[in-house]
This record gives structure tokens, sequence and C-alpha cells, in this order.
């Protein structure tokens, strides 16, 4: 456990990492420019917690506009890059252009480009490399999907997808893991406390047997799948959950405070 002060209290954290508490929102493909003026408004008038890192990702057409607005308390994340230097590739964007535009962090191997674009994990593992090369901090997403789970292969799918990352990326700097099991992204149907909390401590022990025990305790394991401000605080409970990565919720700027918020649940009073 880690000694942090919050706002107005000392506290002992039921952290297993030594990070901070990380909360992202992503975006996905929503938004307008009027949506994400208001959502960014409610954004910069919430009241959120110091010892939080809080991110957003809007789609990539609206980050300068984000970057030009939003508060510097939170930072700016894309939801994709190009696996190398920028060229003739249509449709992509570049680690190179996000640096140019100020953006610093992006996700990569997030379930909706897995399963319906169609990424593989070492291409993945590739992207990862090349942006953190670039100096892009990232948004590593893992996770199980359901026929996975109920197969008992969750932790060997997880593991295959960590190494792809580790493979690439000697020692996992500036990479934050998301967990996020494909089952309970968008669907409403949270992992329990208790389902995500085994994970995370399995990433956690790989991360320490596969990379190192500097990287087991630095490393930020985030949950992701439908985490709301009704369910964030329970799950914050947990030892190794480190934080979110929130989808729906996170469009709605006082919900997103909550979540962000929930780091209150880590502290237990001394
Ligand atoms: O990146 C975020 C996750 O896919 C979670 O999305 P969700 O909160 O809408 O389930």
């Amino acid at each position: 456990m880690q000694q942090i002060s919050g706002n107005a209290t000392r506290g002992v954290v039921t952290m297993a990492g030594s990070g901070k508490f990380f909360v992202g929102g992503n975006w996905k493909c929503n938004g307008t420019k009027e949506s994400i003026t208001k959502l960014v408004s409610d954004l910069n008038n919430a009241k959120i917690e110091e010892d939080v890192d809080v991110v957003v990702a809007p789609p990539f057409i609206y980050i300068e506009q984000v970057l030009n607005s939003l508060t510097p308390r939170i930072e700016v994340s894309a939801q994709n890059a190009w696996v190398g230097k920028g060229g003739a590739f249509t449709g992509e964007i570049s680690a190179e252009q996000l640096n140019d535009i100020g953006c610093k962090w992006v996700i990569l191997g997030h379930s909706e480009r897995r399963h319906i674009l169609g990424e593989a994990s070492e291409f993945i593992g590739k992207k990862c490399s090349y942006a953190v090369s670039k100096d892009l901090k990232v948004i590593a997403c893992v996770g199980e999907k359901l026929e996975e789970r109920e197969a008992g292969k969750t932790f060997d799918v997880v593991f295959e997808q960590l190494k792809a990352f580790a493979d690439e990326v000697p020692g996992l700097p500036n990479v934050v893991i998301a967990y996020e099991p494909v089952w309970a992204i968008g669907t409403g149907k949270v992992a329990t406390p208790e389902q995500a909390q085994e994970v995370h401590a399995a990433i956690r022990k790989w991360l320490k047997d596969n990379v190192s025990a500097e990287a087991a305790s630095r490393t930020r394991i985030i949950y992701g799948g439908s985490v709301n401000g009704s369910n964030s605080s329970e799950l914050a409970k947990k030892e190794d959950i480190d934080g979110f990565l929130v989808g729906g919720a996170s469009l709605k700027g006082p919900e997103f405070a909550i979540i962000v918020n929930s780091v209150t649940a880590k502290r237990v009073a001394v």
C-alpha cells in the first residue's frame, strides 16, 4: 500500500501498484462539434480530485478542438495511430501527426479494433512500439471474448495479448494496461469487482514474471467495460484496479467526474 495525500484527506491507498489512479474516457466514434463543446464545458467545470490522471480520447477530427478548449488538467488521447512513419496510408493518422498537434496519448489494441477491424496482436504490438518510440504514452487494451471466458481461456487470451505488447516494447515504459473483457463493453454487463480483480492480479503477476518487478509495480492496470457512476467505487476498492477506461459514461461530463472521483474509494482514513 502507498501513502498519498488527497485534496483534503491523508490516507492509505489500497493499491498494489505504485502508479497514480488513472481514468480515461474513450469517446469512440461519437460526438459533433456542438456536443463536444458542451462535454468539454462540463469537464472544465467539474470538480475532480487531484490524485488522478485523467485523459479523454475524442475522435481524430475533434482532437484539436478539444486540445484548444479543455482544461490542461485533463490530457488528450487519440483512439488509434498508424504502425509506423506516415506516408501513403489512406485514412491513417501517424504518431508524428499526433505529436505535431500536441496529442500525448494513444489508445491501442481496443477490442473494437481487434474484433471489428481485424487488428492482430502482433500488429498492435508494433504500433505500440512505434508510438512509444515517438514519445506517445499508450493505453494498451487486452481482454477476452465471452466464449473465451466460458471456455476457461481468459488468462491465455489476455497473456497472449500482453506478450505481443511486451515483446515489442521492452520494459513497457509509458504504457497503461486496460483490461476490457469484450463481453462487458457497451453491454451494461459489468465484471464484478472480484472478476476484474482476479484478472488484474494475474496481469500484475504476469508483468512481474515476464517483464520486471519494477514494471509490475509501476504499470497502471485499469478496468473497462460498462463502468458508470454507480459501480465505479466498488470496483475502485479492489487492490489491483488502478483506474478505468470508460466508454459510454465518459460522454456525460458529470457522470465521468463521479467515476474520476471514485479514487476516494481507494482511500482509507488513517
Ligand atoms: O474503451 C472503453 C470501453 O470499450 C468501455 O466501453 P463502455 O464503458 O461503453 O462499456
